[in-house]
């Protein structure tokens, strides 16, 4: 069975029956119809996926995979903040009526700072680093900006990635690993959404560097399931998991700023029903 699912099952399970309750509490977030939208968490869920055993995708419903990577490359390679560059609708309630959704995430990643070597934005000075100095413990993002966060119309959830890299014994090439930080995750509509873009971010940097993918370590700050998603999450883990697909990327692709959303694929990716019109909080 795909060990994602087991890591998620396992999370869930651990939030419902251990978590705490915001009901009643001053919260941020509404329903559509203006209801506050509560939250049962767990502080401090930490996830580890072995990105050269299996691809992180859930089988207990499907994941995107297309539209999640539509969203990681215009973040990290279109740099762009504005939904009329992404081919999905899921950012249409946090933009305003130009589309902007303000100094939030792709802005931040295009911003430009000054190294010894030069002017670098964060992804050219993690692919920089990568090839040149991989040993290095500085390789990282932060797109979490204080000076920034008035004009973002939602704050960055995931904010940061930690890069480290490690030589396994008898493999020629070296293995690219990753810290994903995540200060917020809505578990039902994100989590396998959030680790399936970041897991296909560290393959496609590990390709393009000549690097294999290791492992991707998810730490979740504040890791909740909405109330209206429980009932929704409570059949989801009930179901069997099945075995995990195979992942693909277009092994011609060498230049970061190449890919497209259809460099991407899973083989063999069979699951469970989608469940259909689930309620995202705004
Ligand atoms: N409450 C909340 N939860 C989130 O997960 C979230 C936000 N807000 N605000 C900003 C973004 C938008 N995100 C979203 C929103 C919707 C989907 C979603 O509906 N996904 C569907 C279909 C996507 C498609 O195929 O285009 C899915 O089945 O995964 C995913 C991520 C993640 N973020
Ligand atoms: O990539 C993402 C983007 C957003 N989320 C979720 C996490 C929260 O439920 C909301 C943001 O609300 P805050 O009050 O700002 O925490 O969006 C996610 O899981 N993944």
């Amino acid at each position: 069975m795909s060990y994602a699912d087991k890591v998620f099952i396992d999370m869930c399970r651990d939030i419902i029956d251990n978590g705490t309750d915001t009901r009643g509490e001053k919260v941020r977030p509404k329903w559509e119809d203006g209801t506050p939208a509560y939250t049962i968490k767990r502080f401090g869920v930490v996830n580890r996926y072995d990105l050269s055993r299996e691809f992180p995708a859930l089988t207990l419903r499907r994941t995107a995979i297309k539209s999640c990577t539509d969203e990681l490359l215009w973040i990290w390679q279109k740099k762009s903040n504005n939904i009329n560059d992404l081919h999905s609708h899921i950012w249409d309630s946090w933009a305003d009526e130009n589309g902007s959704i303000g100094k939030a995430y792709g802005y931040q990643l295009g911003v430009k700072h000054q190294y010894k070597e030069g002017l670098f934005d964060q992804v050219d000075r993690v692919i920089y680093d990568l090839k040149n100095n991989p040993y290095s413990r500085r390789i990282m993002t932060n797109i979490y900006v204080h000076q920034d966060l008035h004009e973002m119309n939602l704050y960055p959830c995931a904010y940061s990635m930690t890069f480290n890299v490690t030589k396994k014994e008898g493999h020629d090439k070296l293995t690219l690993n990753a810290v994903l930080n995540q200060r917020s995750n809505d578990v039902l509509t994100a989590n396998n959404w959030n680790v399936c873009q970041y897991a296909v971010l560290v393959h496609m940097l590990a390709q393009v560097c000549d690097m294999e993918a290791g492992e991707l370590v998810h730490v979740i700050a504040d890791a909740h399931i909405y109330d209206r998603h429980v009932p929704v999450i409570e059949e989801l883990i009930a179901r069997e998991p099945l075995p995990a697909p195979k992942f693909w990327l277009n092994p011609k692709v060498k230049d970061f700023y190449d890919f497209t959303r259809d460099d991407v694929k899973l083989i063999d990716y069979e699951t469970h029903e989608q469940i259909k019109n689930i309620p995202v909080a705004v």
